[in-house]
Formats: structure tokens, C-alpha cells, sequence
């Protein structure tokens, strides 16, 4: 049948089933309604009449990365410390990080996504420690409804495995300011997240992907719900919207100006925050008219760390005991990836 990616001979066999990349799905069957596959039917459904605010003038929050590292610093920990509280999610502007270098960054992720199947095939991985691997939707192996999205993952740190580091792309460096502000805000050291974490050996994801136009974009999900796994992510993209964030019950469409980084907090951090800080539940919706690259930056602590509650965040005999079980973020990872990507499931799992 045209349009179906899993055979139920592949479904049958052991191992991951084969699966054909978006982009080939849609480019080469000229494809005019969205295969059974990928119809999304349950709670993450694409309708975006659900309460859904089609645009931000959102009261999305903005942080100027200049301001955190000058003497107007207290007042943007003080607007870090509402965005994460209220939104788990804000938008970074002025942090340095030329346009020429993001655009440069999108431009290649574009000519991999272009590179023959044949040529990608080679880089599909098949287990989430692999530090290169490209795909399509989550994780196949488990999924009863598959993304409209391919993806390249890489890890970048401690180990970098691109081919070469693009000189410029300092991302790694404006996430240590955030998080030290984000750490202020909590009413910790500055520099206590990021001893938790333990840095200078965190484990760092460059994720690329890939949205090929949908024929019939209300029946389709990019990503359904979820929370990312790390403590902060920043993302970039390609001037087409589609990312959604979860804000008071309402999805919420996420405009930002050309160079802004988009930012999630992740499970890490609601951890870590002992649940003061949420992590932020989002989406991404498909269109039919033109494709959509994101590059997410996933920063998280290092794959040995244990994460727990900070201790001065916790006093069990005041009423606030801490409310996650300690967990290594390897674990972590794997329980995510090995299970379908559904809202906050996988956190909902360490809960105490
Ligand atoms: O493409 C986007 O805007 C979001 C991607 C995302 O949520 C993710 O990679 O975890
Ligand atoms: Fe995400």
C-alpha cells in the first residue's frame, strides 16, 4: 500500500523494522493524504483548535543574555527565575552567537537531510548510547503511531564526533551562563548546578530535524507531547514556526525573532529543582507548505551523574521532602528512549 513505511513482515521480525525517511516518503510517492501510519488519534492529537493561541505576542518571556553578564544581571535572574516557574520555556536574544554561524549551522543540516538514503543509511543507529545516529520518528521499535520528523543526533560533548567543530558556536558556553543564573534564581550558588551536573563532562546532543511538508497537517504530529530528558535545551530554526509550548492548558505557538535561541527546561531540572522548576511540556505541528529544520541543543549533566533533588532544596521535616528518586542520567536516558515518547511518563516513573 502506498505510503506505509512498516511492512507487517518487518514489524515480525526481531529488530527494528524498516523504515523509509520522511523526506523519501514524501518527495518520491508525491504523497496527497497522511498514511494510517502517522495519523495521530490519541490525547497528543494535532488539532490546533484545542485552546491552541496561534501566535505569541504570547507574553513568551525574553532573556537578554547581554544583561546577564552586566550589572543588570539580578534583574534577569529575577525574569529567569518567572520564566521558569511560569513557563518552563523563553526565548534568548543578544547572546553573541552570529547569524552567519547559525545559518551556516542550518545549511549543512539541510545537505545531510538531502544526502542520498543509500549515504545516510550508514549512520543509523540503533541504540540511544550511539554517539551518531539519524532516523525517523522516536524510536520505531515501539511506536504505534510514527513522527512526521527525521532526525540526526550527535553527541558533541565530552566527546565531539562531528568531523569538525564550527568554529563560532558557542552554545555550550551561553547555556553555563543560563544555568548559573538559573541556579542564582533558585536561591543557590551560582555555580552549584552546575557542580551538580558536573559540567566540564556533561553530556551535550546535537539534534537535527527535519519536518517535510504534510499533506494534511491537522491529522499529523512533528513530535507529539513530551518533556526532553536534559536540564536546558536550545534550539534554532529555519524561519518556519511549528514549535508549541504548553502554557496554562493552552498550546501556545512559538514566534521568535530570526536568532533568538528557543529554550526549553527539561526533567534534569525539574530533578534538580526539586519540582520548583517544571519541566516544559511541548509539541511540534507540521504544515503543508514548507519544510521545517530545528536544531535542539541538548545540555544535560554528565551520562555518570546521579541526579537528585539539591539538598538545600529539600527539608523533609518542614513539609518538603524531596519529591524524585535519585537516578543516573544514563538510566535516565534509556528509560526514555526505550519507551514511546508521551508527555512526562518517563518522569512520572521516579517520582516519589
Ligand atoms: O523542532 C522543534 O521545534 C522541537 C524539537 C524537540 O522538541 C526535540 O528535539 O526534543
Ligand atoms: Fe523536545
Amino acid at each position: 500500500m502506498a505510503g506505509r513505511r512498516v511492512t507487517a513482515s518487518s514489524v515480525a521480525h526481531q529488530g527494528p523494522p524498516q523504515v523509509v525517511s520522511m523526506k523519501k516518503l514524501t518527495e518520491s510517492s508525491g504523497l496527497t493524504f497522511v498514511p494510517p501510519t502517522h495519523i495521530f488519534t490519541t490525547d497528543g492529537s494535532v488539532s490546533t483548535t484545542d485552546g491552541s493561541v496561534p501566535e505569541s505576542p504570547s507574553g513568551i518571556p525574553v532573556i537578554n543574555f547581554s544583561s546577564l553578564t552586566s550589572s543588570q544581571r539580578s534583574v534577569e535572574v529575577e525574569k529567569l527565575a518567572q520564566a521558569c516557574r511560569d513557563w518552563g520555556f523563553f526565548l534568548v536574544v543578544n547572546h553573541g552567537i552570529e547569524e552567519n554561524i547559525v545559518d551556516g549551522m542550518l545549511d549543512g543540516v539541510r545537505q545531510f537531510f538531502n544526502l542520498a538514503e543509500e549515504e545516510k543509511q550508514q549512520f543509523e543507529g540503533k541504540h540511544v548510547l550511539d554517539p551518531i545516529r539519524c532516523g525517523t520518528s522516536f524510536n520505531v521499535s515501539v511506536e504505534k503511531c510514527f513522527f512526521w520528523r527525521d532526525y540526526l543526533k550527535v553527541f558533541v560533548h565530552p566527546h565531539f564526533h562531528f568531523p569538525h567543530i564550527p568554529s563560532g558556536f558557542r552554545v555550550r558556553e551561553v547555556a553555563r551562563v543560563v544555568l548559573t543564573g538559573i541556579s542564582e534564581s533558585l536561591g543557590l550558588e551560582p555555580n552549584c548546578l552546575e557542580e551538580a551536573l558536573d559540567y566540564d563532562a556533561a553530556f551535550q546532543i546535537f539534534i537535527a530535524n527535519l519536518y517535510p511538508p504534510c499533506p494534511q497537517p491537522e491529522l499529523a504530529l512533528g513530535m507529539p507531547p513530551h518533556s526532553d530528558h536534559g536540564c536546558l535545551t536550545f534550539l534554532i530554526q529555519n524561519g518556519i514556526q511549528g514549535l508549541q509550548v504548553l502554557h496554562n492548558g493552552n498550546w501556545v505557538t512559538v514566534s521568535a525573532p530570526q536568532n533568538a535561541f528557543l529554550v526549553n527546561t527539561g526533567d534534569q531540572l525539574e530533578i534538580m529543582s526539586n519540582g520548583r522548576y517544571k519541566s516544559n511540556v511541548h509539541r511540534v505541528v507540521v504544515n503543508s507548505k514548507a519544510t521545517r529544520i530545528s536544531i535542539a541543543v541538548a545540555h544535560g549533566p554528565s551520562l555518570e551523574t546521579v541526579v537528585q533533588p539539591a539538598a538545600e532544596l529539600v527539608d523533609a521535616e518542614n513539609g518538603n521532602p524531596a519529591g524524585y528518586k535519585p537516578m543516573q542520567y544514563k538510566e535516565y536516558l534509556q528509560l526514555q528512549q526505550s519507551n514511546q515518547l508521551d508527555g512526562k511518563s518517563c518522569l512520572d516513573r521516579i517520582r516519589v
